[in-house]
């Protein structure tokens, strides 16, 4: 193609980039007008509450970040153009001038190939820079070129240096990633990925499509993402907003179970009991051994009449709820309907008349009717359950050393007295799901699923039982005590025994020289998993070997210096131990006020990564921890460009003939 070619079409690129956001500004100000006049053409106060609501996420869902493009692909379908970009744009006319990146013909832009063309003739991907279009890049599917992975634009936008939090990926989404991506609302699915196959960016992606396909319904029920911890969420926090969807709640486990405060921290011995899954058990053999056959009549005078109920009936109604299988509180509301069922009936057929709701109410909480519930169902609050089973652990699921690792040495006095710890919550939580059901999410995404415990699972199964759920994980990446080897097991805690797992092996961040090093780790991990593959050529590993052990901090720091005459961020990622010692000797070398560098404990980084990372003596992170060599694992795989390992100690087990 000529030069002048390239440039007339680049230039009327720019020109639709440019008419693209003049028609998004017009959307935008027509939304805001109406958002301003919405509540005077709303009949009620609640209807212009709503529309409120509605008009106010609008104008957010329409805004314009002149950073990011608006469009970043074109499909030649048919001889129409489609740019396909973050969210619709249409003309004044209601012409699309943009196409969301989730609807239906978008697909293509993800999935077209030589093999499967999907009718499209030419696939183009532009290149920008601040939100300025720059180049672009043409596959003519119809003539069988296809660039896949070799796209210089993807990889020019694999490599950029990583700033600041998690980006959207919606550009450049591979096919493997859009498959997930694209999957039906009603499929549970765990996605097995290497590090940096993308799996998090998948995720929030799904979480995106889900709400752009079923909008209506998951703005009803609700979509959640839950990740391992704060640090994580608020890394990942700007891809949904960027992607037009700021109603998605996010949180830790510990979030989503914290009905009361943290006031106490466990043993070992006692967290790993508390997560186990025995402890459902535990928990509802506790709560149902509580109901007791009725054997006294129930007696009550309503100032007119006396009523009797027999033993015999009562105990009739409570084994039946009983056989409902209905939460614990749901089945004793229930017996309390049916006893003052029975008193209503006697009464209909002593006066004849049907009693009014006043005196139905007042038949619930008469004292004989309470005091019959309170011994055949008596009321229990979660708190109070667990409290129970606290102070006295009871016998027949767990050992007698498990029970007294669990059992309160001082237990409180009253429930409200007592201090719980973070695996507390998650039993709380259970005891709750035992009274009551939890109101379920229409799609839940798990991230770093591999280490939630089962208790924990269930506390999500809870979250999802209407609902779908997409699990990401890496096995391989597993540093709780209670890491899965395998996936099944977890699935079924979650409550989807029936979601596939399917693996991604493609990694996007990890430079190949990296993973090389980080592979060496993985049969020592005790899980069979896919190795990962890079798709970068680029990136440095350097291993520096200090002989004297007080000069690793000096050199730690040498490698900071060096790593900062490069683009992007820098992390030291040590053993938690030696976190406070290294940030005091990088802020004496006045290195503390340089935002781009950060010294991170090494439980504190999965998830994450940095452009440079430079781990400080692998040994003291294999050995803080009994899965640390999992843990290293993570940390060697947080890089995106350049890793440094400086050591003093030999490096641990598969590392040291690196
Ligand atoms: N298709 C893609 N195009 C461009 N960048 C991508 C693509 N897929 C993933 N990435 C980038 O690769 C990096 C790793 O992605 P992500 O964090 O989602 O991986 P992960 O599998 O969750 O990793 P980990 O298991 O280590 O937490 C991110 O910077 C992400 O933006």
């Amino acid at each position: 193609m000529p030069a002048f070619d390239l440039d007339t079409e680049l230039s009327a690129e720019r020109h639709h980039l440019a008419e693209s956001r003049a028609a998004l500004a017009r959307m935008r100000g027509r939304a805001e007008a109406l958002f301003s006049t919405g509540d005077r053409v709303a009949g009620d106060a609640y209807t212009a509450e709503q529309l409120g609501r509605h008009m106010a996420r609008r104008v957010k869902e329409l805004a314009d970040d002149p950073t990011t493009p608006l469009f970043f692909g074109r499909l030649d379908i048919d001889d129409a153009a489609y740019h396909v970009g973050r969210r619709h744009v249409t003309d004044d006319a209601g012409e699309p001038m943009v196409l969301d990146w989730r609807a239906p013909l978008s697909r293509s832009f993800y999935r077209a190939s030589v093999r499967d063309p999907q009718g499209v003739a030419t696939r183009r991907r532009f290149g920008f820079v601040q939100g300025e279009l720059t180049s672009f890049e043409d596959e003519h599917l119809d003539r069988g070129e296809e660039l896949g992975t070799k796209s210089r634009i993807l990889t020019a936008e694999i490599e950029r240096p990583r700033v600041g939090p998690m980006r959207d990926i919606v550009a450049t989404i591979q096919p493997e990633q859009d498959e997930l991506v694209r999957a039906d609302l009603a499929d549970s699915i765990c996605v097995q990925g290497a590090p940096g196959t993308g799996k998090t960016a998948v995720g929030l992606h799904r979480a995106a499509y889900l709400l752009y396909l079923h909008r209506e319904r998951l703005r009803r029920s609700g979509v959640l993402i839950v990740g391992p911890n704060t640090a994580f969420l608020s890394y990942i926090s700007a891809v949904l907003p960027a992607l037009g969807e700021v109603e998605v709640q996010q949180g830790t486990v510990d979030d989503l179970v914290a009905r009361v405060p943290v006031r106490a921290v466990d043993t070992p011995a006692a967290t790993l009991v508390k997560n186990d899954v025995r402890m459902a058990e535990v928990l509802s053999r506790a709560l149902w051994r509580k109901l007791t056959k009725p054997t006294e009549p129930i007696m009550v005078s309503d100032g007119s009449y006396r009523w009797r109920i027999d033993a015999e009936p009562l105990r009739r109604i409570v084994d039946e709820a009983r056989r409902e299988g209905l939460p614990y509180a749901v089945g004793r509301d229930r017996v309390r309907a049916r006893v003052v069922a029975l008193l209503q009936r006697q009464s209909e057929y002593r006066t004849g008349n049907s009693p009014g709701e006043g005196w139905l109410r007042k038949m619930g909480k008469v004292a004989p009717v309470t005091a019959f519930l309170e011994a055949a169902w008596p009321a229990v609050t979660p708190e109070a359950l667990v409290a129970e089973v606290l102070t006295d652990p009871p016998e027949g699921v767990l050992t007698d050393e498990e029970r007294a690792a669990i059992r309160w040495a001082k237990p409180p006095r009253t429930v409200k007295s007592a201090k719980f710890s973070v695996a507390d919550l998650v039993l709380i939580d259970e005891a709750a799901g035992l009274l009551d059901r939890e109101p379920s999410f229409g799609h839940v995404v798990v991230d770093e699923a591999q280490d939630l415990s089962p208790m924990q699972a269930r506390a999500i199964a809870r979250r999802s039982e209407h609902g779908s759920i997409t699990v990401l994980g890496d096995l391989a990446q597993g540093t709780a005590p209670w890491a899965a080897a395998e996936w099944p097991e977890t699935l079924a805690h979650l409550g989807k025994p029936e979601a596939a797992v399917v693996p991604l092996t493609v990694g996007f961040r990890v430079p190949a020289s990296v993973v090389a090093l980080a592979n060496r780790l993985l049969p020592a991990l005790g899980v069979d998993v896919p190795e990962a593959v890079s798709l970068r050529r680029d990136g440095d590993l350097a291993i520096v070997a200090v002989t004297d052990p007080s000069d690793l901090d000096a050199e730690t720091l040498a490698e900071v210096t060096a790593a900062l005459t490069h683009e992007g961020s820098v992390a030291v990622i040590a053993a938690d131990a030696a976190v406070d010692r290294l940030r005091g000797h990088l802020a004496a070398a006045g290195i503390e006020d340089e935002p781009r560098v950060e010294v991170v404990p090494a439980t504190m980084v999965k998830g994450l990564e940095y452009d440079h990372v430079v781990v400080h003596e692998p040994a003291d992170i294999a050995d803080a921890e009994a899965k640390g060599l999992n843990r290293l694992y993570v940390v060697l795989t947080r890089a995106v460009s350049r890793l440094s390992v400086v050591h003093a100690k030999p490096l641990p087990g598969p590392l040291a003939s690196a």
